[in-house]
């Protein structure tokens, strides 16, 4: 595949969920900080171009990452929502050479190559946006505004949990974001990843079914699954 692309790493969060002592993109995973194993996911593919990270203002961690130093890894300064990262991230990457970027949680430690490579086939020969997803497995349910009482079920076929990388052309992602960032820089509190204000712009994107191991570290709970899963991709070599 000679199309290459650059890549975006929103890692400006805080990780309230978490509850941790620390933001979530610096626990420890194995040898490794869940943004190392994240980042290096990508850093040794011939594909990609550049590395961008969104590290949070007072972020003094990353700078002390032996990946900090490599070439292709470049930083900005992160916003005060994920788009606001992202958009921050674009800003920077859309008056570069090269036109398509995919955007990856630096929650996500677990993704697989062999998914990247999948989402990429799909955008570059179609030449649309693509998002990696998981079929919804469980009955899904809407809930009467606060209240725990049932208010409908609703219908899972083609439900989609999305994940990512998300992947699109710069420009198209660069306008499709600044339309739904007010003049102050509040961003549609609607957009909660990428393809949602690409759907809102009107441009094409298609699901890529990827792999459920890709799960988004959020809870507590979330840490020693990522290790499982750490540990079967690194046994499978
Ligand atoms: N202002 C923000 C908020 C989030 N993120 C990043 O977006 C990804 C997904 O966001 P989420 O899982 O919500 O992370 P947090 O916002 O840190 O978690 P929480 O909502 O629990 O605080 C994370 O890698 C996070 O670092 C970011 O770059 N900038
Ligand atoms: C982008 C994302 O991971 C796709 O599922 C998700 O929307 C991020 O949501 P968060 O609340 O910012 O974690």
């Amino acid at each position: 595949m000679a199309q290459t692309f650059s890549v975006v790493i929103p890692a400006s969060g805080i990780g309230k969920r978490m509850q941790a002592n620390m933001a979530k993109q610096y626990l420890p995973l194995m040898n490794k900080t869940v943004l190392e194993h994240t980042i290096h996911c990508f850093l040794d593919m011939p594909q990609v171009d550049e590395v961008v990270v969104a590290i949070a203002e007072h972020d003094e961690q990353f700078a002390t990452l032996e990946l900090a130093k490599h070439p292709k890894i470049h930083t900005v300064l992160g916003g005060k929502e994920r788009a606001n990262s992202v958009f921050n991230a674009l800003d920077y990457l859309r008056n570069k050479n090269g036109s398509w970027v995919m955007v990856h949680d630096a929650a996500r430690p677990c993704l697989e190559q062999k998914d990247i490579l999948n989402l990429a086939r799909e955008c570059f020969t179609n030449n649309h946006a693509g998002i990696l997803a998981t079929q919804v497995r469980d009955t899904m349910k809407r809930t009467i505004s606060n209240s725990n009482l049932i208010n409908k079920t609703e219908d899972r076929e083609n439900l989609w949990h999305a994940l990512t990388p998300q992947c699109c052309d710069v420009k198209q992602l660069h306008k499709a974001l600044s339309e739904q960032i007010s003049s102050d820089g509040v961003i549609n509190p609607a957009i909660t990843d990428e393809a949602s204000a690409l759907e809102l712009a009107g441009f094409p994107v298609a699901i890529v079914a990827g792999s459920g191991k890709n799960i988004k570290i959020t809870q507590p709970e979330d840490l020693e699954l990522a290790e499982y899963y750490i540990k079967s991709k690194i046994n499978e070599f």
